[in-house]
């Protein structure tokens, strides 16, 4: 058996971890962060909201089921490297195309096994997500520690511009019929014209506005609002996205703008921290962030049905309940755990946003209704329109 490449983990605090290295070579810096999903490693190295981040895996064997190209949420693996308890290096599963070290190094993806992933998550708890760096060239504690120190913030970055999309292109491909839950007569009829806005979008979420009959543009980040009305949308879509929504202020003009347009609009994640800064919220970054496949969301406001969505999450800032005291939207959604806001809705428009992901590839359905809302809220409103221009 060939012997393990020794590796290190260095975290700010000065920490170390020592295990041994499987996919590329080198040293990954970024900020550490724990998702407790059991399943789903390929779509969480390949989700761009997770851009400049070394994801721990509480799930103590990851690689068993390989990689398939098809469970890719974009293009290529997206994390800055990986902090794994156990790798195995021989998958076993039909859909496998590649072992998961072998596609980690075909993209240059730094990983670190044989880490005590309990005793780091539980550190990351206590005191918060911090940065961290991994290497297998530069085994000196202290100096990884000083390159770690280096590394900027988390807070203040916006990440969303290089994880968009450079070209404006149409999305057709559909999830596949095992996904589908609603009844067909929902998914017929007039197609409605969605723009997507990418701020680094999972692949999850245009196939299920595509399932769900829509005609899916997506633009770049950095698209002004009046090229995006320029299409006659029935809807917008603001996606999710990696780094701190705040510093996205492009995105948020666009979307004030966006606001006047009176047309329905649908965030995730990202998407719904930009939408509630443009209506007037703040956001702040959350100590250890959500990350899994099991954050339970309630919708709270008046007259909603109070049931407990099992949700599938990533994102470490969030909006501040306050801070909604004077705006336009009330809050709907908060998450359980924590009682952070986890969903809004404008007072008067057709616009609504979750903190958590309804296309949930991986994790739970429960959330799904809110694409047929979306569609729904769509032909709502365009049918009023017409009334009106009658
Ligand atoms: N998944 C996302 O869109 C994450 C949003 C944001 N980057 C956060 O971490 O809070």
């Amino acid at each position: 058996m060939a012997t393990k490449q020794a590796a290190i983990l260095v975290l700010a605090d000065g920490t170390c971890y020592r295990g041994y290295a499987f996919g590329a070579s080198g040293t990954a810096i970024g900020e550490v962060v724990f998702n407790t999903g059991m399943t789903g490693y390929q779509e969480v190295m390949t989700d761009p909201s997770y851009r400049g981040q070394i994801v721990t895996f509480t799930c103590p064997e990851l690689g068993n089921t390989g990689v398939t190209p098809e469970d890719d949420e974009s293009d290529r693996p997206q994390v800055r490297g990986v902090i794994a308890r156990n790798i195995t290096a021989l998958p076993s599963n039909w859909r496998s195309r590649q072992s998961l070290p072998d596609y980690l190094k075909a993209h240059n993806v730094v990983g670190i096994a044989g880490i005590d992933t309990r005793a780091l998550t539980r550190k990351l708890r206590s005191l918060g997500a911090m940065n961290g760096g991994i290497s297998t060239e530069i085994l000196d504690p202290e100096v990884l520690l000083a390159k770690v120190k280096a590394a900027p913030s988390m807070q203040g970055q916006n990440l969303a511009q290089a994880a968009s999309t450079d070209r404006i292109y149409e999305w057709a491909d559909k999830t596949i019929p095992e996904w589908e839950f609603t009844e067909p007569s929902q998914l017929t009829g007039e197609a409605m014209t969605v723009v997507a806005i990418d701020f680094g979008v999972k692949r999850n979420i245009l196939r299920r506005l595509a399932s769900y009959g829509c005609r899916v543009i997506v633009v770049p980040a950095d698209t002004p609002a009046e090229k995006i009305l320029s299409y006659n949308p029935d809807g917008i879509f603001l996606s999710n996205g990696p780094g701190d929504p705040a510093a996205v202020t492009q995105g948020i003009e666009t979307a004030k703008a966006l606001l006047a347009a009176d047309k329905p609009m649908f965030g995730i994640c990202l998407g719904h921290q930009i939408l509630g800064l443009s209506m007037g919220g703040d956001t702040f970054k959350l100590k250890f962030g959500h990350r899994g496949l099991n954050q339970p969301a309630q919708n709270q406001a008046e007259n909603a049905d109070r049931r407990v969505e099992i949700t599938s999450q990533n994102h470490g800032f969030a909006l501040t309940g306050e801070s909604f005291e004077a705006s336009p939207a009330i809050l709907t959604h908060i998450n359980l755990n924590d009682r952070t806001v986890a969903g809004l809705e404008h007072k008067t428009l057709p616009i609504f946003s979750v903190q958590y992901h309804p296309e949930a590839s991986p994790g739970p359905h429960d959330a799904d209704y809110l694409f047929e809302r979306f569609v729904n809220s769509m032909r709502e409103h365009k049918n009023n329109s017409k009334q009106v221009a009658a």
